[in-house]
This record gives C-alpha cells, structure tokens and sequence, in this order.
C-alpha cells in the first residue's frame, strides 16, 4: 500500500513489528522445549539443524522478496541467543537428575 505520510509509513512498521515479536515469543514456546529431547550438549546446539534452518530461510526470504543476507543474519543471531537459553535449561535439567 502507497503511503501518503512517513507516520503512516510508521504506522506499518509499528503493526509489523508487534506481529515479528509475537511470533518471536511463540518460537521462543517451541523452542524452549527442544531441551527435553536432546541427550548432551552437543545435541542441544545441533549445529546440523542450525544449517538447515539457514538454508530454509534463506530460499524463503528469496521467495518472498527479503534480502536472504540480512534474513540470514538475524537468524543466526536469534538462534545463537536461543541455543544459550536451551543450555540453560539443558544444564539445569541435568541437575535435577
Ligand atoms: C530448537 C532446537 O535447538 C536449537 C535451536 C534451533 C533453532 O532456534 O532453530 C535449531 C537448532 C538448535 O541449535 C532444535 O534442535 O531443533
């Protein structure tokens, strides 16, 4: 949509980043309960996966017209801060048994 003000133009990007955070915070859900399937450390940064899920985003950022470098970036800096979070919750898990 054409916009005929930079606070219009404003007010979409506030709108589109509260949906980016709530989707944020629902993969944050899933992904705080990977810890209870993985085995050791090595498993919680499952670097294999890490791969798979730049390759994905990179090909969708292509699809839907986002710049795949910046689209990778961030993702790696996301997972990055949530593989520390899961190893928390890894190490935590392991003590209490
Ligand atoms: C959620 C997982 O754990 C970690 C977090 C990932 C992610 O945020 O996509 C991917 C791989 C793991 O480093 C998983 O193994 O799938």
């Amino acid at each position: 949509m054409e916009c005929q003000s930079l606070e219009e133009v404003r007010q979409h990007i506030d709108q589109i980043d509260d949906e980016i955070i709530k989707k944020i915070a629902e993969r944050k859900f899933y992904v705080s309960q990977a810890s209870k399937f993985k085995k050791n450390e090595q498993g919680v940064k499952a670097p294999g996966r890490v791969e798979q899920v730049i390759q994905k985003v990179r090909t969708k950022a292509e699809t839907y017209g986002a710049p795949p470098d910046l689209v990778e970036s961030l993702y790696r800096d996301m997972i990055s801060k949530f593989i520390q979070m899961e190893m928390e919750e890894f190490k935590q898990q392991q003590q209490q048994q």
